[in-house]
């Protein structure tokens, strides 16, 4: 369903991402995985449009992407969690979920309920300020607000990073739900590897701005993860 054929990416000089490909099948759950500084949020950044590739092409459902705007992306199905949760603090939790509204095709004006089903918290929470909500919440609500959207790729840089295990695992059941009952295909960057083995069925490694491995999360092994993974 996501398609990325040869991309390159520059930030200035510095040479980012080199001829990377990387293929997501409909419905499926990955996890990209690699060392600090490898490409990874990059990547992410050059899918959602929040960075220009020089070169290279990537399509969605078909649908080329490669110059779309951010907006339209998200439009198109993309849904994007970033690194840090990025939420607004002196909003409340309901106006950080409507925020997203106005970009929907449908123009919904209400919170699809099933949010607040997912994340029963931000239901209880919806008038505090995003700012006062713990790590884990704020986590919640990135996904959340994600969700307003409607995607159907959701795309999440480090979920777990931060967060207390208690709601590292809700967060995991909550990925492996959109994934298997609700058919969201998922690609997440994750460094904690018992949560990516959890959560995700895929693996794809990145090394020096290419995607140097991938295939089935049994298939990660010792020798795969020494040679990519130890630090
Ligand atoms: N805005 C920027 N300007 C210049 N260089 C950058 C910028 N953002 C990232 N880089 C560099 O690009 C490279 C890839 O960074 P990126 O954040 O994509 O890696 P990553 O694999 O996500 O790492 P991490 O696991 O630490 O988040 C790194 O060398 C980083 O220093």
């Amino acid at each position: 369903m996501l398609n990325i054929q040869g991309i390159n990416q520059y930030y200035n000089q510095s040479h980012i991402l080199w001829d990377l490909d990387l293929e997501l099948k409909e419905g499926s759950c990955s996890c990209l995985l690699g060392r600090n500084g490898v490409g990874k949020t990059t990547l992410l950044k050059c899918i959602t449009g929040l960075l220009p590739v020089r070169d290279g092409q990537m399509s969605l459902k078909g649908q080329d992407i490669t110059r779309m705007s951010t907006e339209n992306r998200a439009r198109s199905g993309i849904g994007y969690v970033p690194q840090g949760r990025e939420i607004f603090p002196l909003l409340t939790v309901e106006e950080n979920l409507k925020i997203s509204l106005g970009a929907r095709p449908d123009k919904a004006r209400q919170i699809p309920p099933q949010i607040y089903e997912l994340f029963p918290v931000l239901k209880e929470m919806k008038h505090r300020r995003g700012g006062d909500l713990s790590g884990g919440q704020q986590q919640q609500l990135a996904i959340g607000r994600a969700l307003v959207l409607d995607p159907k790729l959701l795309i999440l840089d480090e979920p777990t990073e931060g967060i207390q295990p208690n709601i590292v695992r809700d967060i995991g059941e909550v990925i492996r739900k959109l994934n298997s009952e609700l058919g969201l295909t998922v690609l997440l960057v994750e460094q904690k590897l018992p949560f990516a083995r959890r959560a995700a069925e895929h693996f794809f490694i990145m090394e020096r701005g290419r995607v140097v491995a991938n295939g089935e999360m049994t298939a990660l092994d010792d020798e795969l993860i020494q040679r990519y993974l130890t630090v």
